[in-house]
C-alpha cells in the first residue's frame, strides 16, 4: 500500500492486542518504531478477562482454605462453605468487571496507537480495519506486520454439541452464577483447573477423560491431580468418550450426557475444555499466498518470522504459531519479535541465533507450566518421555516430597512427588516435575537449571534453605547420587 493509498502509515502493525500482541507492540515501540495496535474485543486478551487471571481468582479461595484444614490448629478457625458470591465477586475485580479502559491507558501512556476493529491483510504491509461501525480503515506497515491472535476454543465432535446450548472455558471464567450439577469434558490443563474451582464452589462436578486426567504429564502426576478432584468432591471418570449431548426439554433445561461405559449424566452446565486452535480464520492470510488449513498454526523461526514467506515482513507470535501457548511463554517471544523487528529496521542483520535476544529458544526445551490443581503440578523443560522420543540418554531421581522437612512443616501429611530427568552423557537436568501443594514457586529454579544447563556436580553447591519445600532439590540430588554411586 502506498503512503497515500493508506488513511495512516506506521513502522509496525500488530494484529491483537492480547497479553502476546501488547508486549510484541510494547518492545518494538522501545526500539525506536511507530507501532499500531489492533483489538477487536478486549485489549488484554484472553489470559486478563476469560482465561488465566479469572481462572486462578476462583481458585485461590478455595486453596487457602484447603491449606488451613490442612494444618492441625488451624484447621478448626475455617469452617462453613466458601462464599460463592464473594468468590465470583473478587474474580471479578480481576477482570475490572470486563472493562479495558485501563489496559488502554497503559498502551496509550507507553506511546502505542491503539486502533478498535477487526484487521485483515488485504497485501504485503497492508491491513484494513473494520470498525464496530462498519468503517474500514487503511493501515500501511513501513517495517512489518505482526499477527497476534491467539487461539479458539476447539469443538470436538461429539454427537448433538453443536446444536446443544454449552459453556466454553470463557463462560466458565465469566459465569455469575455456579450451576447445581456441572459435567466437564476434558481432562486437560483448562478441565482439571475448572473443575476443581467449582466444586469448592459447590457445583456437583463430573469430570470425563477420554484417557487420562492430564494425559500430557507422566501418569503418575496425572493420577495425584486426579485423586486431588475426587479428594474435592468430584467424580472423576477415565477412559470414557462422550457419546452425546442434548437438552431434550429445551435450550435452558438441564442437559443429558451419555458416555461411552453406557452411563447418562444430567447437569445444569456442561463445560468443553478439549483444547484449543490457532485463530488464522479471516485474516487474509490468502492474499499475501500463504494457505494456512483451518485449525493449523502459522509456523515461525525462532525470531518469530513466518516461515512461509521469503521477504521476511510477516511475523507471528503467541498462541497463533502454537508454539507453547501459555501467556509467559508467549510474552517472551513477543520480546524477541519486538527486539527483531528493531534491530532489523535499524538495519542489523539479527539472526536468530539460539539463546540470543533474537530467538524464542526456550519454546523447544525449556517450557515451564504450572497446573493450579491441589495438588499443583509444575513441570519444566522435557518429560522422560519427550527425552527419550528426541534421542537422549536419560536417567530420572525421584522422591515423595513427605520427606522434605519444609513439606512437613506446610502440611500435616503432605503427599507430593518430584521427579528430575538428566541427560545421562552431560549430566545436566533436562526436565523437572513437582506435584503437591504450593510446588509452583519451586518451578522457577528448574527452569534456570534447565536453561543454564547447569552441571548436577555445580547443582549439588546451590544449597536450599532450611527447612523449606526447596529442599525438594537436595533429596533429589541425593536420591540421583545414591543411584548413579
Ligand atoms: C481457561 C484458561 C486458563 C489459562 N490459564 C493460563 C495460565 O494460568 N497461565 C498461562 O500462562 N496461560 C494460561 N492460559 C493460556 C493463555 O490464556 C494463552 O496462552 C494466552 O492468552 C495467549 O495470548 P495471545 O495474546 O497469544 O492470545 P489471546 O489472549 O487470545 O489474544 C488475542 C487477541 O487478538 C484479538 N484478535 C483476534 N483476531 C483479531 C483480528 N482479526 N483483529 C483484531 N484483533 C483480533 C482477540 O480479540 C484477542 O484479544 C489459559 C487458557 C485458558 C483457556
Ligand atoms: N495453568 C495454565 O497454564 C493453563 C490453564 C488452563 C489452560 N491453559 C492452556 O490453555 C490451552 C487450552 O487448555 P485445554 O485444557 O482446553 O487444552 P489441553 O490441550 O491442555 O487439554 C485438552 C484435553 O481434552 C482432551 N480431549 C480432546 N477431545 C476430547 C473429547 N472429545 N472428549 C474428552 N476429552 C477430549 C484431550 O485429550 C486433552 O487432555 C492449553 O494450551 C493449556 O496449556 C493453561
Amino acid at each position: 500500500m502506498s503512503e497515500e493509498a493508506a488513511d495512516q502509515t506506521v513502522d509496525v502493525v500488530v494484529i491483537g492486542g492480547g497479553a502476546v500482541g501488547e508486549v510484541a507492540a510494547g518492545y518494538t515501540h522501545q526500539g525506536g518504531l511507530s507501532v499500531a495496535l489492533v483489538e477487536q474485543s478486549l485489549l488484554g486478551g484472553e489470559c486478563s478477562y476469560y482465561a488465566c487471571m479469572p481462572s486462578k481468582a476462583l481458585l485461590r479461595p478455595g486453596q487457602a482454605v484447603a491449606a488451613a484444614r490442612g494444618v492441625e490448629g488451624a484447621g478448626p478457625a475455617v469452617t462453613g462453605p466458601l462464599d460463592a458470591a464473594g468468590v465470583l465477586a473478587r474474580r471479578t475485580t480481576f477482570t475490572h468487571d470486563w472493562d479495558d479502559s485501563s489496559q488502554v491507558r497503559w498502551a496509550v501512556g507507553e506511546g502505542l496507537e491503539v486502533v478498535r476493529g477487526t484487521a485483515r491483510l488485504v497485501g504485503e504491509r497492508e491491513v484494513v480495519v473494520a470498525g464496530a461501525d462498519g468503517e474500514e480503515r487503511r493501515l500501511g506497515a513501513r517495517h512489518a506486520v505482526v499477527l497476534a491472535t491467539g487461539s479458539m476454543p476447539s469443538t470436538p465432535p461429539i454427537p448433538g454439541l453443536d446444536r446443544t446450548r454449552h459453556w466454553t472455558t470463557r463462560d466458565a471464567t465469566s459465569s455469575h452464577e455456579v450451576p447445581p450439577r456441572l459435567v466437564v469434558i476434558g481432562a486437560g490443563v483448562a478441565g482439571c483447573e475448572l473443575a476443581l474451582a467449582y466444586v469448592r464452589l459447590g457445583s456437583a462436578v463430573t469430570v470425563v477423560a477420554r484417557s487420562q486426567v492430564l494425559p500430557m504429564y507422566p501418569f503418575r502426576a496425572g493420577g495425584m491431580v486426579a485423586r486431588g478432584l475426587s479428594l474435592a468432591g468430584a467424580d472423576v471418570r477415565t477412559q470414557v468418550e462422550t457419546t452425546s449431548i442434548e437438552r431434550p426439554e429445551g435450550p435452558d433445561e438441564p442437559a443429558v450426557i451419555r458416555l461411552s461405559d453406557g452411563h447418562t449424566m444430567v447437569a445444569e452446565e456442561v463445560l468443553v475444555a478439549t483444547g484449543r486452535r490457532p485463530h488464522t480464520r479471516g485474516l487474509g492470510l490468502e492474499t499475501v499466498g500463504l494457505e494456512v488449513p483451518d485449525g493449523k498454526p502459522l509456523e515461525v523461526d525462532d525470531s518469530g518470522r513466518v516461515t512461509a514467506l521469503a521477504d521476511g515482513w510477516l511475523y507471528a507470535v503467541g498462541d497463533v504459531t502454537g508454539r507453547a501457548p501459555l501467556t509467559h511463554q508467549g510474552k517472551y517471544a513477543a520480546r524477541v519479535v519486538g527486539d527483531a523487528i528493531a534491530a532489523r529496521a535499524a538495519g542489523k542483520a539479527a539472526e536468530p541465533r539460539p539463546w540470543s535476544a533474537y530467538a524464542a529458544t526456550a519454546d523447544h526445551a525449556a517450557v515451564p507450566q504450572v497446573v493450579f490443581t491441589d495438588p499443583e503440578l509444575a513441570q519444566v523443560g522435557l518429560t522422560e518421555q519427550q527425552a527419550r522420543e528426541r534421542g537422549h540418554r536419560v536417567r530420572t531421581a525421584e522422591v515423595d516430597l513427605y520427606e522434605v522437612a519444609g513439606a512437613s512443616i506446610l502440611a500435616d501429611h503432605y503427599t507430593g512427588w518430584a521427579q528430575l530427568v538428566i541427560d545421562d552423557e552431560r549430566d545436566v537436568v533436562l526436565g523437572a516435575i513437582f506435584v503437591g501443594q504450593d510446588v509452583a514457586e519451586l518451578l522457577h529454579a528448574a527452569t534456570i537449571a534447565v536453561v543454564g544447563e547447569v552441571p548436577l556436580d555445580r547443582l549439588w553447591h546451590a544449597v536450599p534453605a532450611y527447612p523449606t519445600l526447596s529442599e525438594a532439590w537436595l533429596k533429589l540430588l541425593e536420591a540421583d547420587r545414591a543411584r548413579t554411586a
